[in-house]
């Protein structure tokens, strides 16, 4: 488990290329049978990603969560960004996820594996918890779409609520895939600030050879992040978190702090960026 500490916005203008995306970039999270955590202090958010291939492939603790087992203080949200199916197994209850579909696991739980043929790829995230959610599964299908933006600025996209305080319930996790349609590059347009949660985009279904440009930063001091598919950009809250892709993608984006409300969001005038 990588720790990252977390970084002030006053910090930001003296952050070279390289320090920016040491702090706010997470390249690598997905290894092939094995789970790959970061814990960044923005929220206590973790972050993980594996790749299965045979056998399960627990979900241990590790040390900076001075718990007997990782999800004894928190709840977890999975999502399978990969192009198969495969199982997530919850204390004994296996759990199918087809590609896109999404399961959320309630605190306490002991004993968390990941299987698949290499073709799943589980994106995880998981925040404190007060309390047990029941763990539960949900399709694109359940989840409420939200169609949003359109052709003419390039930003035409479906948002799909899977966690938040109308869909699972949790105590802190919101989370989300939202899918551009093709033709359309631009998330999140006009940008937003949301300064009751942190916010994570992990970037998925892009070509190797593509990139998004993520905008980063207050919103009238923008920096940008090139990000490649499966790496997730963290958001403090006091950060924009936008971007426009070289080609359609998609991402899965998940808040954690003070509310499960989606709509706690304050919109910044496209006008006043800089
Ligand atoms: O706080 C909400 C999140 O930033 C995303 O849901 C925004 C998003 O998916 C989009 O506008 O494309
Ligand atoms: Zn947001």
């Amino acid at each position: 488990m990588e720790v990252r500490h977390t970084t002030g916005p006053d910090q930001v203008p003296g952050l070279d290329t390289e320090a920016l995306r040491s702090r706010f970039l997470v390249q690598d999270l997905f290894g092939t049978d094995e789970v790959r955590t970061v814990y960044t202090h923005e929220d206590r958010m973790v972050i993980g990603g594996v790749r299965p291939s045979g056998a399960p492939v627990p979900l241990r603790t590790a040390d900076p969560l001075r718990a007997d087992h990782f999800l004894a203080r928190r709840e977890l949200g999975v999502v399978n960004v990969g192009s198969g199916p495969g199982t997530v197994t919850a204390d004994g209850s296996e759990h199918q996820l087809a590609a896109k579909e999404v399961l959320y696991v309630g605190r306490g739980t002991r004993e968390v594996t990941f299987t698949g043929d290499g073709s799943a790829a589980f994106y995880l995230v998981s925040t404190p918890a007060h309390a047990t959610h029941p763990t539960r599964k949900a399709g694109l299908a359940e989840a409420t779409p939200v169609h949003l933006g359109e052709q003419r600025t390039s930003n035409e996209r479906t948002i799909y609520k899977f966690i938040h305080s109308d869909g699972i319930p949790s105590c802190q996790l919101v989370l989300g895939i939202t899918e551009l349609a093709d033709g359309s590059m631009w998330n999140t347009m006009p940008a937003h600030l949301h300064d009751r949660r942190t916010e994570t985009y992990l970037y998925f279904g892009l070509d190797p050879e593509q990139r998004v440009v993520h905008l980063m930063g207050r919103p009238d001091q923008t920096r940008n992040l090139i990000v490649a598919g499966e790496q997730a950009v963290i958001s403090p809250s006091w950060s924009v978190h936008c971007g426009f892709g070289t080609s359609s993608y998609a991402f899965v984006w998940a808040m954690g702090g003070e509310n499960t409300d989606y709509t706690d969001v304050e919109p910044y005038p496209i006008t006043e960026l800089r």
